[in-house]
């Protein structure tokens, strides 16, 4: 890390229809936060969260370490508040900066779009150098989706949550998620 004296600014910024991926980004926040503290690194990192809503993406350019959430909708569509900014994206300065992804979606009634949104956001903020983080085992869901895995399907590209059809795992999930994106970030920053 920089030096003990160094603050790096975490920023969650989530889009949300009916609050599941708003309620997901406060309770990654929450445990984040308690994962930091555990580490004795609370004095290090400064953790904000934004509805992208009423807040203009360029906002995400004054983060070190970014976490952005966003649900699918009507077959594999992106989630409307991300939409409205979406042509924004390329206009924004994000080389170096260490992101991570969580998406919100329904596996048993949309297996073929499943976290579609996710995978789209991960392939728009690809004409970036990103660092990437916080990739998830795809064992324990079932779906058809290609868009929010790697090519070997092992993994997908940020933390699947699935609040209508898994909604008893999500808790556990964030939690564990959280831990291994702090570790990353350590990593990173080391
Ligand atoms: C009409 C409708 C369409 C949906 N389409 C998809 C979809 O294509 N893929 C998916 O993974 N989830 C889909 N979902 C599930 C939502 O993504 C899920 O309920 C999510 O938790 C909503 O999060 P939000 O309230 O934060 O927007 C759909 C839900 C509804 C009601």
């Amino acid at each position: 890390m920089r030096d003990g004296s160094t603050l790096f600014s975490v920023g969650i910024f989530y889009g949300s229809s009916t609050c599941y991926t708003e309620i997901a980004a406060e309770k990654i926040a929450h445990e984040i936060e308690k994962t930091l503290k555990n580490k004795d690194l609370k004095e290090n990192f400064s953790v904000s969260i934004f509805n992208t809503k009423e807040t203009p993406l360029q906002k995400i350019e004054e983060f070190d370490c970014l976490i952005l959430g966003i649900s699918t909708w009507d077959f594999g569509e992106i989630q409307e508040d991300w939409l409205k900014q979406w042509h924004e994206i390329g206009n924004l300065k994000l080389d170096n900066k260490i992101v991570s992804l969580f998406g919100l979606g329904d596996q048993e009634g949309y297996g073929n779009w499943f976290l579609d949104a996710m995978g789209l956001l991960y392939n728009q903020l690809n004409q970036f150098v990103i660092h990437w983080c916080g990739f998830w085992p795809t064992d324990g869901y079932n779906f058809t989706s290609v868009l929010p895995i790697t090519e070997d399907k092992q993994l997908f590209v940020g933390l699947a949550l699935d609040d209508d059809s898994q909604y008893e795992l999500t808790d556990q999930r964030i939690e564990k998620w959280s831990e291994q994106v702090v570790s990353e970030w350590l990593d990173i920053l080391a």
